[in-house]
This record gives C-alpha cells, sequence and structure tokens, in this order.
C-alpha cells in the first residue's frame, strides 16, 4: 500500500474551500464564473475562483470567515496583488539587515505626479467594455474577462517585471467601481493629504470628466495629519494640475492631533461623527455642479440641524432613522447602466465615494452623515460591497470597495500609504527603513541602539542604524518576545512601527514639487487660517507634526496604546472601546480579526 503523504491542516483548509467553491458553483448560487479572476504569467488563460491557490502568482488577502448565507461569498471581493518573487524579498531582507539608514534630503520627499503615473508607461485601469440589453450572462461575463486580460498584457508590455507597484488583480473589485461610476452623477474621489499623488490616477480623471463629462469632487481626507501649509500647498498643485476638479479638505478628526487610537474612538464615542470638517464645502461643490437643477436644500438644513446639534452637547445629531443602507450583494455585473445615463434622475443627486483602500471613504460617508452608518476599520480592503445610502431625499451616498490603480510607486511606500494589510506583509522590514529614513523616529520612538551581536559588538548609542536594529529595539522597548525562544521579536515590531505610521502617529507626509522653495509662501498665505480652523487646531498649535519639527506623538504617547497594535475593525458592533478597555486591562492584543493572520507573526 502506497505510504499517505502528509496533509497539513492548512492544505485540509484549502481542499475544503476549493471544495465549497465548487460545490455552489454546481448548484448555480452566485459562484459560477463571474467569480473568476484572471491571472497573468504561466497560467495566464486559466481562470481561479477565489480560492488560494499557491499555484498562481497572484496573492489574495483578507481570508474572511465564511457565512451560513450561500448567496454570496465574503472572499468574493478580497485583495488580489501580485506575488512577490521570493529571492526578491530574501534580497530586501538582507538589506534591511545590513544597509545603514541614512536621512533623504527633504527634496526626495517632494514627488510630482508624472513620477507616479508616467504619461508614457498605458497606466490605464480596466475599462467595461461595451454590452447590450440582449447579451446573456455568460457572454457579458466572458467579454468582460477577456478584455481585463488583455489590459493586463497591454500593461505589462510597457512596464518590465518589478517595475510596476502592487495593484489590484481582481476583476470582481472593478466591476464595483464601474457599477459606482455609472450610477453616481458627482464622484467624490477621497484621497489622504500625506500622500495623494499616489491616490490620484490621471486616468480615472481623464475618463470621469473626458469621457463621461462628469464632475469630480477630490476630497483632501485626513487634513489633521499634516501641517496646514502643506494641506494648501498640495491643494493648489492638485487643482492646477487637474483644472476640472473642485478640491476640497476634509477630516473626521478635527482638533485630535496625533492622538491616540484609544483617544481617538473615546473621543468618537463622545461626539460622534458629526464633528467632521468639510461637509459643507462638498455640499457647496455639489450646488455649484448641479446649478439648480437638483434641489439640495434638505441637505443644507441638515447641516445646519447638526451644527446646531453639536453646540448642544449629548444631543445627537440627526438619528437618520428614516434613511436606510443597502449593501448591494448583488451581481454587478448584470446591473447594467449606462454609464452616461440621465443625470439626477428623479431629481436625486448620486454621489460616488472611490478611492485607494484606507483613505478614509467609509469615514467620509459616516461624517457626511453625522453618525456611523458603515463600518470604518485600519484594515485596507475593508469594505466589500458598494453600499448606498440616502442622506436626504435627494441626495444619495455610494461607497465603493478601495481599489489600488496601477502605478510606478516603491511598493514600500504604497505599504506606508496603508494599502496592504500589514499583519499580511512578507516582509515589513524595508518599508520600516524608509519610513526611518524620511522621518525623525530616534527622537520620536527614543529607542536604544540594540547590541544584538557579540561578534560585531557596537556601540549602544551609535547613530547607525539599519532597518532591522530599529525593529529590535522597538520589540525590546515594547517588550514583544517571541514565544518559543523569547527573543526579541523583531518581526512584530515591524508590523506595530508601520501601523503607527499607516494611523498617522508616525507621520510621513510627502510634498509637493517646489515646496521647499515656497514654503515661506504657503506658511504666510492668506487661506491658512481657513485650513487650521478646518484641522480643529489653534494657530500655535499649527507648528508641529512638519519633519524638522515632529513627526507624531511622543514616545510615552505611542505606548499608550499599549500593544493595541492589530489589524482591527474600529468600529466593530459599535462597542470599540469597551473591548479595547478589556484589551488594555489584560495587556494584551486583542485580534478581532485573527483570521486575518495577525498572530502568525508571533
Ligand atoms: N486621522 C484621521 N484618520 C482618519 C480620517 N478618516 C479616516 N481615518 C482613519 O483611516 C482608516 C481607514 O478609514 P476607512 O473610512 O475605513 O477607510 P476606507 O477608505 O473606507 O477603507 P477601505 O474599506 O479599505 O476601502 C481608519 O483607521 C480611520 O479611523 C481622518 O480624517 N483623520
Amino acid at each position: 500500500m502506497p505510504r499517505k503523504k502528509p496533509f497539513s491542516n492548512k492544505q485540509k483548509k484549502k481542499q475544503l474551500q476549493v471544495k465549497r467553491e465548487k460545490k455552489r458553483g454546481e448548484t448555480g448560487s452566485s459562484h459560477s464564473s463571474r467569480n473568476a479572476s484572471v491571472e497573468r504569467g504561466p497560467g495566464r488563460d486559466r481562470q481561479s475562483d477565489t480560492s488560494d491557490s499557491e499555484t498562481t502568482d497572484i496573492r489574495r488577502i483578507n481570508q474572511q470567515p465564511g457565512t451560513r448565507d450561500s448567496r454570496y461569498d465574503p472572499n468574493r471581493f478580497r485583495l488580489h496583488f501580485e506575488k512577490e518573487n521570493k529571492e526578491e524579498v530574501e534580497k530586501r531582507k538582507k538589506i534591511s539587515r545590513e544597509k545603514i539608514l541614512k536621512p533623504v534630503a527633504d527634496k526626495e520627499l517632494e514627488i510630482d505626479m508624472n513620477q507616479i503615473y508616467p504619461e508614457d508607461k498605458g497606466l490605464d485601469f480596466p475599462r467595461r467594455p461595451s454590452w447590450h440589453y440582449n447579451m446573456q450572462r455568460e457572454e457579458l461575463l466572458r467579454k468582460e474577462e477577456k478584455s481585463f486580460l488583455e489590459y493586463l498584457e497591454a500593461l505589462h508590455s510597457k512596464n518590465p517585471p518589478g517595475t510596476l507597484s502592487h495593484f489590484e488583480h481582481n476583476l470582481e473589485t472593478w466591476r464595483q467601481l464601474w457599477r459606482v461610476i455609472e450610477m453616481s452623477d458627482v464622484i467624490l474621489l477621497i484621497v489622504d493629504i500625506r500622500h495623494p499623488v499616489l491616490q490620484f490616477p490621471p486616468a480615472l480623471y481623464h475618463y470621469i470628466t473626458g469621457e463621461l463629462k462628469k464632475y469630480i469632487i477630490l476630497v483632501i481626507n485626513k487634513v489633521d495629519l499634516c501641517p496646514a501649509p502643506l494641506v494648501l500647498a498640495w491643494k493648489h498643485y492638485l487643482s492646477k494640475q487637474f483644472p476640472h476638479l473642485h478640491c476640497i479638505c476634509f477630516t473626521s478628526h478635527p482638533g485630535q492631533p496625533y492622538s491616540t487610537l484609544l483617544q481617538k474612538k473615546r473621543m468618537r464615542k463622545k461626539v460622534g461623527w458629526n464633528q467632521a470638517g468639510g461637509p459643507i464645502h462638498i455640499m457647496r461643490a455639489c450646488q455649484e455642479i448641479t446649478a439648480g437643477r437638483v434641489d439640495l436644500s434638505s441637505w443644507e438644513k441638515k447641516i445646519q440641524r447638526d451644527a446646531v446639534a453639536m453646540g448642544t452637547e449629548g444631543e445627537q445629531a440627526d438619528d437618520g432613522s428614516e434613511s436606510v443602507l443597502m449593501e448591494h450583494h448583488s451581481d454587478v455585473a448584470m446591473e447594467m447602466n449606462s454609464p452616461t445615463q440621465e443625470l439626477y434622475k428623479d431629481g436625486v443627486l448620486t454621489l460616488g465615494c472611490i478611492g485607494f483602500p484606507n483613505v478614509g471613504k467609509s469615514s467620509v460617508l459616516n461624517s457626511l452623515v453625522g453618525r456611523k452608518v458603515v463600518s470604518v476599520s485600519r484594515t485596507p480592503g475593508h469594505t466589500k460591497y458598494f453600499q448606498t445610502y440616502y442622506l436626504t431625499p435627494t441626495v444619495k451616498l455610494c461607497d465603493c470597495p478601495g481599489l489600488v490603480f496601477p502605478s510606478r510607486v516603491d511598493k514600500q511606500l504604497q505599504i506606508l500609504a496603508g494599502i496592504y494589510p500589514v499583519s499580511q506583509l512578507q516582509e515589513p522590514y524595508s518599508s520600516v527603513g524608509y519610513l526611518c529614513e524620511r522621518t525623525n523616529f530616534l527622537s520620536v520612538l527614543k529607542l536604544t541602539h540594540p547590541d544584538h551581536s557579540p561578534e560585531t559588538p557596537r556601540d549602544p548609542n551609535s547613530q547607525d542604524w539599519t532597518a532591522w536594529d530599529v525593529c529590535e529595539a522597538w520589540a525590546e522597548r515594547r517588550g514583544y518576545k517571541t514565544a518559543k525562544a523569547a527573543r526579541n521579536d523583531v518581526y512584530r515590531a515591524a508590523n506595530s512601527l508601520l501601523r503607527l505610521a499607516i494611523d498617522g502617529r508616525l507621520c510621513l507626509c510627502l510634498r509637493p514639487p517646489g515646496y521647499a522653495q515656497s514654503k515661506d509662501e504657503w506658511e504666510s498665505h492668506s487661506d491658512l487660517g481657513e485650513i487650521i480652523a478646518l484641522q480643529g487646531r489653534k494657530e500655535e498649535e499649527e507648528e508641529c507634526g512638519d519633519r524638522e519639527d515632529d513627526e507624531g506623538e511622543s514616545s510615552s504617547e505611542l505606548e499608550e496604546d499599549n500593544d493595541r497594535d492589530a489589524d482591527d475593525d474600529e468600529d466593530a458592533d459599535g462597542d470599540d472601546e469597551d473591548d479595547t478597555v478589556k484589551a488594555d486591562k489584560k495587556g494584551l492584543t486583542l485580534n478581532m480579526f485573527s483570521v486575518l493572520g495577525e498572530n502568525e507573526c508571533e
């Protein structure tokens, strides 16, 4: 009898998952070829379902637990990124151990749009191929898949291996974008003020404003995380580059610069979502765009009501009891609308929130509504389905899952911008190195150099740091130890540092080209007061946050969160604070999404 092959639990799980997927396909439920994502590489023509497969060159991230509801697959819109070459990963690890970190010149933080999205590299995004109402479902799906393959081929023909950033390979998620763009009259494109050029694909701008002739309101979000002069400089740079944009600055957390996660949650619980800075500016931009074709007076009144309620402590701004949140689990592929359909249908303005993962789309939506209607998380790719919500009888909001467009940005910077779930990174150290070379990490983290090798003893006060040293010193400071050998858990420390950066607590802000020369001009600009007021700061506080001043919180404030550094849902069940406190009391890292594999690093 042949010997049985060893079969790991992981393999078993995968086998069961594949079986389940197959079964669903056979029963004719929503999981058939529509679920397919197309893969590049040796198996280029092959199509796969959403199950994990080690044989492909696409990595599927954010495995979600299955639900009893067999109508939809929670993993259908998982992030799909190209797998990284093993040797490349090992090489980067080695460099992180050996390369001495050197602060980069300020000039290097100035990033031009053309560096990220060079015009001649064909950095387009997948478009929905033409269709007509008489098409059969299967025919349409095949056509979309074929067109997606052609898109990938064209992209790779202009960009040699290793030059492209991580980008979304899940066709299902692109379909969600198509649908949201089709049904929206005005697009709210949301970017993070710390790195707006990364998240603003010019191809999308040209498609929406040029081909579809629709308007884009660029919501420059999280302005609480950047110094006001830099916010102004970015706003002017983007408006100049893209003249058809309506640029709006926004924050869901005004008045709380660099507050800890715990403070942020407590504050939100106390004051709710209706204290955001910016909804009125979005409303005014919409008034300008619609030019009286939609009656927006109900929205204006709502904002006034919210402002009054905010002044009356403890009062809930708007219970929104008449509004309904709809999750669209349906077959998006079959919901066909012409992208140039009649605008403002039935006198309703539909606003579509789109953007990269983690830029704060759901938070903007909650802030516009004035309370939590969609869930917010630090984990990128949290929003799974597009969701619609009536803000008022004449204003409909639509939240789209985050999408990563192809670009030529460094993967290290992409990770710091929060597009990749940190707990699932194969190699976090090079991103830590990237961060440290661009921030004043030593003064913020107050680290002591580890004297980590008896063969090459180093001066503990040495300024020669490698990325690995930083992680080791942070592990030592936070008491992160490996379970087996009780050595410093460097991987966990690296994850923790990256999360601090993504949350904006160790702040890395890019700058528009020429910022260093024109800094004085921005610091005395007449619009500065408006931005500072939006941030909820006082003028004298404004100095902080710049690289040469302070990159974030003090080391003790960073520690206040006490290990709360997992990829967690910020407001799961709306009862986040209690969970946090419980976790803090126990001194444990509570990973509500242990399924994400966070604990694997321990
Ligand atoms: N400091 C600060 N943080 C913010 C702001 N808006 C959102 N965040 C944080 O950014 C993270 C992501 O927010 P979400 O609203 O879930 O982002 P999203 O774009 O919907 O993310 P996906 O679901 O991945 O597409 C959360 O940790 C939020 O607390 C803001 O204005 N300021």
